[in-house]
């Protein structure tokens, strides 16, 4: 059994390559949109819904079959053609040249697999089964979303500009150590749950600051 390594890839920019313009590619590619990267589509044909993001430039398409060299300077490959031979020729390609790849049709043949992920804000929760069963991948994150509510999006908005103050203002490691620590702490989930939370201003930040520096 493969064990996969869980990274989070900025991949904004970043040209990645699918082969293939079926449900699963249009799976994976709303993936990659979410993630803005710069997606380059290699298939005679495209599902409805991705014409209609080549139609308004959100991705590029080249009207073809699969040829020799096209994942040359891909940072990633996605090989969802529905024809499984091209699919391992796609991988065998990416492989040689480094290039991470992604086979829909042979786990294996590839060098990563897409977990199911749902998203809240800031938050992003990833579930794989290591490919023996994306179904249950799917069921699992479908559990995880009844548990993650939207209050989350809130809540790690409002831990971002908390951190991103504290790490401003303190130079003292301990000090900004012990802050993060009890941000960490503080009930605002639970706030935002009840509709009681009100957004803090500067000067409730200061205060707060102030008050929880000292151990
Ligand atoms: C290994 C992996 C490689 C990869 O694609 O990256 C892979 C491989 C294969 N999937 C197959 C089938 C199905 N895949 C889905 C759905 C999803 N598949 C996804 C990921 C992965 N699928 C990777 C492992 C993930 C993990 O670690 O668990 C999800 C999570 C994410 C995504 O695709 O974006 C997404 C759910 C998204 C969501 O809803 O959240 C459904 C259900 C459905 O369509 O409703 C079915 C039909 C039911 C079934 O077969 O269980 C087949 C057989 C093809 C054939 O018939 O031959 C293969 C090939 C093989 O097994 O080698
Ligand atoms: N990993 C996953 O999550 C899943 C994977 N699969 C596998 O993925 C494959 C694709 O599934 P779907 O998207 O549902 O199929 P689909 O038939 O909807 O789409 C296939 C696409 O591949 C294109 N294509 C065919 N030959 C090509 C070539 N030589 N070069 C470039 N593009 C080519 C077609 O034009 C079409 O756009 C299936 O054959 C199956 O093996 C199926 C279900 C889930």
């Amino acid at each position: 059994m493969s064990r996969y390594l869980p990274i989070m890839l900025e991949c904004a920019g970043q040209p990645c390559i699918v082969i293939g313009g079926g449900a699963v590619a249009e799976r994976k590619i709303m993936g990659l949109l979410e993630a803005g990267a710069a997606i380059i589509v290699i298939s005679p044909e495209l599902s409805p819904r991705l014409t209609a993001l080549a139609q308004n430039q959100s991705l590029k398409w080249l009207k073809r079959l699969f040829a020799p060299g096209d994942t040359r300077g891909a940072f990633l490959v996605y090989a969802a053609s529905s024809d499984a031979a091209v699919n391992m020729e796609v991988a065998r390609e990416a492989r040689k040249l480094n290039i991470p790849v992604n086979v829909a049709s042979e786990a294996e043949a590839g060098s990563f697999i897409t977990p199911g992920v749902l998203r809240r804000g800031r938050l992003t929760v990833a579930v794989s089964t290591s490919g023996a069963g994306p179904a249950a991948a799917a069921q699992i994150k479908g559990l995880l979303e009844e548990m993650l509510g939207g209050e989350y999006e809130p809540y790690l908005d409002f831990l971002y500009d908390m951190r991103t103050e504290i790490k401003r203002r303190e130079s003292s490691a301990a000090v900004r150590g012990r802050l993060l620590r009890k941000l960490a702490a503080l009930d605002v989930l639970d706030e935002i749950r009840q509709g009681t939370f009100k957004k803090w201003g500067p000067e409730v930040i200061d205060a707060w600051i102030a008050d929880n520096r000292e151990e």
